[in-house]
């Protein structure tokens, strides 16, 4: 079965305003957010989002067309309007240079399901009108080896800002987002659990770029110096971070872990082969340890801090449907 989403009837309703906890957004609830969606027709297939969802996501084609469908019609009125004020200005200027990617990122915690949303934006984005090119890059090709991090004490760290090669991954996107036609992200292994020697993933100048990690919406670090560097959140166009409550990540993350037993686990080259033979209780063990002193701490120190820099927050209750969507206020 696929979806199809004909132009409506009704005018559509608007998200309603307020005072916001998490501040200037406008918020929605499911229901009025799906009321959104406008005309961009879309083929997809249950076949083809079961390749998209990761092992638990339990996103529906329900799902997709009241919550991704009105996220990526939201998405195509920035790409719009950054294109003509880059047009305006580039006149304005004198300049003709080609428009660079309209870059988005995608941050949450570890296993609030990233990876499905970006998927997912990926395929939706890429059936705008004009067709454009999307890309995307995982910010885990620029966490540091193993070694390195083994080397600088920090092996219990991993994904916490300091694990990762920050300023290559801002020269990265700096580069896509200056218009360098081909750009490379070195390539992490989840499987491996470490860096792939050699490995690169190029990004030729596409129209869209995402960029998908943890810490991506950080602000900039103050330098030596005193003075703020820059951030790659300053070269997004458009963001978007994936919420649910502390208690469902964890819970998420260890029924993954113990899922993976039964599939990545079992590949010898995984780093978490022995997790496969071992008993039960004690793989669970390791992995409530793994969530409680890396994970855990990394999501209520560093990730849920950048939350409020989001364009978009999508708020997932504990059946990984979405509850809410927020919008910040332009
Ligand atoms: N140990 C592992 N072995 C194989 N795949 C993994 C492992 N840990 C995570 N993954 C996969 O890596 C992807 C990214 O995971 P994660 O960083 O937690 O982001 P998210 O769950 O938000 O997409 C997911 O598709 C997940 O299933
Ligand atoms: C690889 C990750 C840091 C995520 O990286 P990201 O792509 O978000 O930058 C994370 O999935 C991870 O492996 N954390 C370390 C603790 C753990 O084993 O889950």
């Amino acid at each position: 079965m696929g979806i199809s989403v004909a132009p409506t009837e009704q005018p559509p309703r608007r998200a309603s305003s307020g005072v916001d906890e998490f501040g200037p957004y406008v918020l929605a609830d499911r229901r009025k957010w799906a009321e959104l969606a406008e005309q961009m027709p879309v083929h997809l297939t249950e076949e083809k989002l079961q390749g998209i969802r990761s092992r638990l996501d339990t996103i529906d084609l329900a799902q997709v067309r009241d919550v991704y469908l009105p996220l990526t019609e939201l998405v195509n009125h920035y790409v719009l309007h950054t294109g003509h004020l880059y047009g305006s200005t580039h006149n304005y200027l004198g300049l003709s240079e080609a428009r660079t990617p309209f870059v988005i990122g995608v941050a949450g915690s570890v296993a609030v399901g990233k990876s499905t949303t970006s998927r997912l934006l990926v395929e939706l984005l890429s059936q705008l009108p004009g067709r454009p090119r999307v890309d995307l890059v995982t910010t885990d090709g620029f966490l540091l080896p193993n070694a390195e991090l083994q080397r600088r004490g920090i092996m219990e760290r991993k994904g916490f800002p300091e694990s990762y090669d920050r300023a290559a991954l801002l020269r990265f996107v700096m580069d896509v987002k200056s218009g360098v036609h081909a750009v490379s992200a070195p390539v992490y292994s989840h499987l491996v659990y470490d860096i792939v020697p050699g490995e690169f993933i190029t990004v030729r100048h596409p129209d869209i770029l995402i960029v998908e990690g943890l810490n991506v919406l950080q602000p900039a670090r103050r330098n030596r110096t005193g003075l703020s560097s820059l951030a790659v959140s300053d070269f997004f166009d458009f963001s978007v971070y994936v919420d649910a409550d502390e208690s469902d990540l964890r819970s998420w993350y260890l029924e993954r872990f113990m899922g993976l037993r039964e599939s990545a686990f079992r590949d010898p080259r995984s780093y978490f082969a022995r997790f496969a033979e071992m008993d039960a209780a004690h793989a669970r063990a390791y992995a409530e340890r793994i969530w409680d002193t890396i994970n855990g701490p990394n999501h209520v120190q560093n990730i849920l801090p950048t939350r409020g820099r989001a364009t978009a927050i999508l708020r997932k209750d504990s059946a990984h449907d979405i509850e809410w969507i927020r919008i910040r206020k332009v």
